[in-house]
């Protein structure tokens, strides 16, 4: 019988055959890992048969990996991605990538990199060990962290102390000049793709909430708490408050930019009109109320209505987002504003509904924010307020099953409930290629104290909530945070 290495062996070589000829009929190229990012670089993806072909070689390298490195290596490969942390976050505030790729392909010695960033070399990994123990340090401290994070192919030692950039580390650019940044620190982000922002958010906050997870679990006091308070990243920052009123602090102001930035940094990688193929709306019946519930500023109603004129949209969220909302509409669709397409009203979606005949409530990236306890209350609250026609359509990041799925066998199961699985012997969810939305999944709970779902779960929350879901529309893409949408009826 064909052993596992040897199957995964035949996946990877079958794999790069389909992808070589796909790249070579486009006439592109495989990336060099030694080349930076760039949006053409990912060309090669673009053909659905190379981008599969490429999600399977990844996912059986890595289980060829997890069969050959010694397991006491790789389970501290995993215990030790605290470390790596550590030295990205060092790297990546002190503008070592910058620096890097005003270097060149030839690379820049760690002695050149601390001149230019103000950085001792014997301290800038960064680390309070290291600051700790700096009279004993040689000048090759930096290339420690460097090294370490060269050894996963994160940066590259051309010679010795001498490093360069990956297309990896590359991603860590936020394209400024390094003396501008090291100049004007907090205008970093400004102004950028978000990246970076995002990076530096999940080193500072997630990562300081990550070393109090356990504590948040064990203590009898959060064990059972769903509430937003009541986060690992609260205890961390020694304040019962949600991450939302840490960034209203003063002090934060700038922690709070540098989110914002961030998250506009992932909105701009979703398609912009991803909403219109949520739902069927060509089937709504005219004159048929469309709730955004926590709509944000409406801006998956904006290709909706305007393909959909015979549809009217109500935008609702908080009081201060009504006011932008406001804003956004008149410059976007003006007109939807004076006939009244589109309106808006601010609605806490904690309390009850106004009653109307509503055709879809609609939720995007809503439920993920939330606690299973809280979500129960939303839900809730727009059962009370639907009739047996109401849609609730939700569009989410859903989380799959590392395993075969058995609800797809003998026909069971919701429509669209089981993505499509990577073949055998690979894991179903193709691993830790998909990892993303598992990252954000415990990004949620330990900034939030919420989380992504399973379609198990949602189902299960739904039902406890009077809802039942009908069908999950899939859109299939290489990047597992990608939104989902779930349709649900009202439960007799
Ligand atoms: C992740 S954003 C999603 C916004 C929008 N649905 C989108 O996808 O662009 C979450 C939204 O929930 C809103 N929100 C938070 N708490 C709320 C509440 N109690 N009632 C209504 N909206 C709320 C926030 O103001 C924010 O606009």
């Amino acid at each position: 019988m064909t052993s596992s290495a040897r199957q995964l062996l035949d996946l990877i070589s079958n794999s790069l055959t389909l992808l070589e000829k796909s790249c070579e009929a486009r006439s592109v190229d495989i990336p060099d890992l030694n080349s930076p990012f760039h949006p053409s670089t990912e060309a090669f993806r673009a053909d659905p048969t190379a981008s599969e072909a490429a999600n399977v070689i990844s996912a059986a390298a890595l289980q060829l990996a997890a069969i050959f490195v010694p397991p006491q290596v790789s389970v501290f490969r995993a215990i030790g991605g605290f470390m790596k942390s550590a030295a990205i976050h060092a790297c990546l505030e002190s503008n070592v990538t910058e620096i890097l790729r005003e270097g060149g392909p030839d690379g820049v010695h760690i002695n050149d990199i601390g001149a230019k960033n103000g950085q001792d070399p014997q301290k800038i990994g960064g680390v309070v060990y290291l600051v700790q123990c700096t009279a004993s340090l040689n000048r090759s401290d930096l290339g420690r962290f460097l090294r370490m994070l060269a050894n996963n192919h994160i940066y590259r030692e051309v010679r010795p102390d001498v490093f360069a950039n990956t297309r990896i580390s590359s991603m860590l650019d936020t394209l400024k000049a390094s003396e501008e940044i090291i100049a004007n620190p907090d205008q970093k982000h400004d102004n950028t793709f978000g990246f970076a922002a995002l990076a530096s958010h999940a080193l500072d906050e997630a990562f300081k909430a990550s070393a109090y997870a356990w504590e948040n679990l064990a203590d009898p006091a959060t064990t059972k708490s769903g509430d937003p308070d009541a986060s690992p990243f609260a205890r961390a920052m020694g304040r019962k408050e949600t991450m939302w009123q840490y960034f209203e602090r003063p002090e934060n102001a700038f922690k709070k930019k540098r989110f914002n930035i961030g998250m506009q940094g992932i909105r701009a990688l979703e398609p912009p009109d991803a909403s219109l193929y949520a739902f069927d709306w060509s089937g709504i019946p005219d004159y048929g109320i469309v709730v955004d519930v926590g709509g944000g500023v409406g801006t998956a109603m904006l290709p909706i209505a305007r393909k959909f004129a015979n549809l009217r949209f109500v935008i609702q969220d908080l009081p201060p987002v009504m006011e932008d909302a406001v804003e956004f509409w008149s410059q976007e669709m003006p007109e939807a504003m004076k006939s009244h397409q589109v309106v808006f009203e601010a609605q806490d979606f904690f309390k009850p509904q106004p009653k109307r005949e509503v055709a879809v409530f609609f939720l995007k990236q809503i439920l993920h924010d939330w606690s299973d306890e809280y979500c129960s209350k939303i839900l809730k609250n727009l059962r009370n307020a639907a009739n047996p026609t109401t849609r609730l359509v939700f569009m989410e990041s859903i989380v799959s099953l590392s395993c075969h799925d058995p609800s797809a066998d003998h026909g069971q199961g919701l429509p669209g409930e089981v993505p499509r699985e990577a073949p055998r012997p690979l894991l179903a969810n193709y691993g830790a290629v998909n990892e993303m939305v598992y990252n954000v999944d415990i990004g949620m709970f330990l900034l939030f104290n919420a989380q992504e779902r399973t379609v198990r779960h949602m189902d299960e929350l739904l039902r406890g909530a009077g809802w039942r879901i009908t069908v999950i529309h899939r859109r299939e893409s290489s990047d597992s945070t990608f939104l989902q949408s779930v349709e649900a009826v009202a439960a007799p």
